[in-house]
């Protein structure tokens, strides 16, 4: 069946219409995302064994962003989230992108990498240079850890050692290097760690201490590029606003952690959606945006091409998997892997990255031109409707009224909504 990202339309339909026109679209059964309805969704008695004193479950709305072509495909993605107008604004961005053919990705090895900290060593350097001399005892070691793992392909690819002054002392710091295929990987090398710490440690002459993954996963990357027609965004002016946005993000650190948080509006959505760890994308990401000389500055680049247009890119690591953690477990995120048709651990990892770049892109264009608030309050405003007690059925016109009126505050709501049930 024919794949398409493009439904016009979707956001007029019903929920369960909705649900109906993305599996046709995607070419999946309707059943395989059955569980996005939360009746068939995560269960108390699965949430009871996935966490401790479970008590209930919160659920999070789940929408589905349009129009993302990756890598020549159309693709429909899953995104969990509380915030209005993010999968909007990544399916804005994805269809500017796709009139110049959508978005071109890439990653790096799978490889995550683990932390042995060995303290005590009276010459560290020379100890570092003694266990880089045992390299091949200890990934012996570590492999013999998950025999399962080295069977797909993965395993420790090398080791490499540090030696980190700190205020407290100098510690020799050695790094497993593991290619962990279709996990996340943090179970998998933490195991390995702490199997080979205690010889790790002798090699180098001292006592291990921690033995534990890093977040900084600049071992796992994946990049996303995209040009964004020129035309399209209303001409040479609105592409040169673009660019000095994004340039202060680059400059300013106080510009760049908002300009991230826009980029991780899309990749924690997907990474939640699939039942991925956000926590550690996220300490991942914002460890690869400080700069050499230490500026904490942008995850992405845009600039302007040959023609004129905007070209955007991102790189990012991105520790996603498809066999660990809640991804295997929980019913909605395994739905959401089946929308996505992904069937490595770097595919979902590269489409996560192309919308993260989708919603940087849209934020920043929103703000280099009309500013953030008619677009994303416009969304908002039925949130706010809600919030001040409207029904289902009230909600849509105090939206309207608060949109009209260019007032989207609660006080405001209130107001419309007790002029609509006295019948004004
Ligand atoms: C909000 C829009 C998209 C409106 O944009 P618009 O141009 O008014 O929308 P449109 O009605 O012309 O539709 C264009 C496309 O947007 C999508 N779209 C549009 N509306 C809907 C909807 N209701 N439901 C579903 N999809 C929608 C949809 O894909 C549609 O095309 P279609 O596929 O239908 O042919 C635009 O103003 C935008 O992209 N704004 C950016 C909003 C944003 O970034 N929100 C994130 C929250 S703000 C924040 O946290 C981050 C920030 C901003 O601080 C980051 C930073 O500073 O960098
Ligand atoms: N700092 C952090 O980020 C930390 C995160 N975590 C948590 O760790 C979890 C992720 O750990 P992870 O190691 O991915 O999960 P799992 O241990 O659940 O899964 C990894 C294991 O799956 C098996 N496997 C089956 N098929 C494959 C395949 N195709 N590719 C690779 N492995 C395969 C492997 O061997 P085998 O079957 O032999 O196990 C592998 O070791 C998440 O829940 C995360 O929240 C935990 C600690 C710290």
């Amino acid at each position: 069946m024919p794949r398409t990202s493009r439904i016009q339309g979707l956001r007029d339909l019903s929920v369960e219409a909705r649900r109906e026109a993305v599996a046709e679209a995607a070419g999946v059964t309707s059943a395989s995302i059955a569980a996005f309805d939360p009746a068939n969704g995560l269960g108390i008695e699965l949430a009871d064994h996935m966490i401790e004193n479970v008590a209930g479950i919160l659920g999070v709305p789940l929408g589905i962003a349009t129009n993302f072509v990756v890598n020549g495909a159309d693709v429909l993605v899953p995104m969990a989230t509380e915030e209005a107008s993010v999968v909007a604004a990544a399916s804005n961005a994805a269809k500017i992108a796709r009139i110049r053919g959508g978005f071109s990705t890439s990653s790096t090895a799978t490889v995550m990498q683990a932390q042995v900290q060995i303290v005590g060593v009276a010459d560290p350097e020379a100890g570092r240079v003694r266990l880089l001399e045992a390299r091949d005892e200890l990934i012996a070691l570590a492999d013999a850890q998950d025999p399962k793992l080295v069977e797909f392909g993965g395993g420790v690819r090398d080791i490499a050692v540090r030696v980190v002054r700190s205020r407290a002392g100098t510690y020799v710091v050695a790094h497993l290097q593991v290619d962990v295929r279709d996990a996340m990987g943090a179970n998998a090398v933490n195991t390995m760690a702490e199997a080979i710490a205690e010889r790790a440690a002798e090699i180098a002459g001292g006592n291990s201490l921690l033995r534990i993954l890093t977040n900084k996963a600049d071992l796992r990357l994946s990049r996303a590029r995209a040009v964004f027609d020129a035309e399209a965004l209303g001409g040479a002016g609105v592409v040169d606003d673009i660019i000095h946005a994004a340039a202060l993000a680059e400059a300013d650190p106080y510009r760049a952690a908002t300009h991230n948080k826009g980029i991780m509006n899309g990749i924690s959505a997907v990474v939640l959606a699939t039942g991925n760890d956000t926590r550690a994308v996220e300490a991942g990401a914002h460890s690869h945006a400080v700069s050499a000389a230490g500026l904490y500055t942008s995850l992405s680049r845009f600039e302007k091409d040959a023609d004129g247009n905007v070209a955007a890119s991102i790189e990012v690591p991105m520790p996603v998997g498809l066999v660990g953690g809640a991804t295997k477990i929980h019913p909605a995120a395994r739905a959401a892997i089946t929308l996505l048709g992904v069937g490595t651990a770097a595919e979902l990892a590269e489409i996560i990255t192309a919308v993260g770049l989708a919603q940087n892109f849209a934020a920043v264009r929103a703000l280099a031109t009309e500013g953030i608030q008619r677009g994303h309050m416009s969304l908002h405003a039925r949130n706010i409707a809600s919030t001040v007690g409207a029904t289902p059925r009230e909600v849509p016109a105090v939206a309207a009224r608060l949109i009209a009126d260019k007032a989207v505050r609660a006080d405001h709501a209130e107001r419309i909504l007790a002029e609509l049930r006295q019948g004004r």
